[in-house]
């Protein structure tokens, strides 16, 4: 029987990692969301999800989970939970789907404890369950991200974003995981790309906050990781220069990819002429303009 009484709803935005050479530190909230319903119950419930993760690896529950373990201060506590999945974040590419179902969890799971844990507790234990915080932090807080880890724990800021840009959206019809997309890409750099990179997300960011296209053309260039992660997606060169030639500003990798994120000004992006160009691949390529979400996640009880 599920507890119909204690039911909560969950919101989360979608979000886009990097925009280029922030690897692991900026991240964007985007205007498309997953919405998890979640109570405890007699049985384990997983209505509306994915039957492959009808399962104890489901993240939203192992999210959940990894809350009350904290909680009850018992690594091996479990309990069953109702969990219906509305969903229309694609999973798998790169557009913080996995983010979405560990901030479900964890919130979730703390309206069910009666909320021992504030917000900056949950965005700690969050980002530990990623791994990284680029995806976390506009999840939770919405906007504009960026963050770091310190010796104390993971810290985000958010920036101010220049109201005159617009973002869209590249999704192909297939997946790559983020393990995989990380995979890859080689564990170390030299200080020369180090350098570049933080150089460039430095003008991107200012780029960002004033709307400066120039800026946002130079500063979206990455060092670190493109040439490796584009060798996993047929057609990311082809796709870029159409984007380019058609008016965006920038083209590149959202998250770990494989969907691309575009940056334009005004109404300056051609999307006819470049659905044209998707329209010729074989790929299942989708152009998709998203509003930014200015306040991330939410729940609402039910
Ligand atoms: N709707 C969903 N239902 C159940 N599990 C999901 C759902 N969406 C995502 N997941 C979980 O998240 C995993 C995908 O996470 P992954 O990090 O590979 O991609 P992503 O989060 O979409 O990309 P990125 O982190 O680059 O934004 C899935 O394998 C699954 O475990
Ligand atoms: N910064 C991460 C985002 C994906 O979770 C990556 O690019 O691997």
């Amino acid at each position: 029987m599920i507890n119909k009484d204690r039911l909560f709803k969950v919101t989360v935005p979608a979000t886009s990692a990097n925009l280029g050479p922030g690897f692991d530190t900026f991240g964007l909230a985007l205007g498309l969301y997953n919405s998890f319903t979640i109570g405890r119950s007699d049985e384990m419930v997983y209505k509306g999800c994915d039957p492959k993760y009808q399962n104890e690896e489901n993240l939203v529950y192992q999210s959940a989970m990894a809350l009350f373990k904290k909680h009850h201060q018992d690594d091996s506590y479990a309990e069953n939970l109702y969990i219906e999945f509305n969903t229309d974040i694609p999973t798998g590419r790169g557009l913080g789907s996995s983010a979405s179902c560990i901030v479900a969890g964890l919130m979730g799971a703390n309206l069910i404890l009666d909320e021992p844990y504030d917000t900056n507790e949950l965005f700690q234990i969050a980002c530990e369950l990623e791994g990284h915080p680029d995806n976390i932090s506009p999840a939770f807080f919405g906007g504009l991200t960026v963050s770091t880890k310190t010796d104390t724990g993971f810290y985000c800021k958010k920036a101010p974003l220049s109201s005159e840009l617009k973002f869209h959206v590249i999704i192909p019809g297939f997946e790559i995981s983020t393990r995989e997309a990380r995979e890859i890409i080689s564990d170390s750099v030299s200080l020369k790309t180090a350098s570049l990179n933080i150089a460039n997300s430095s003008i991107l960011l200012l780029s960002l906050i004033s709307g400066d296209a120039e800026g946002i053309v130079i500063g979206s260039k990455d060092h670190m990781y493109e040439d490796q992660r584009k060798t996993l997606v047929k057609n990311f060169d082809s796709i870029k220069i159409s984007v380019i030639k058609n008016g965006g500003l920038s083209c590149t990798f959202s998250g770990s990819g494989p969907a691309l994120l575009c940056v334009s000004k005004n109404n300056m992006l051609n999307t006819a002429k470049i659905k044209s160009h998707l329209y010729l691949l074989d790929e299942g390529w989708m152009l998709v303009n998203l509003p930014v979400d200015d306040f991330g996640a939410f729940f609402e009880i039910l």
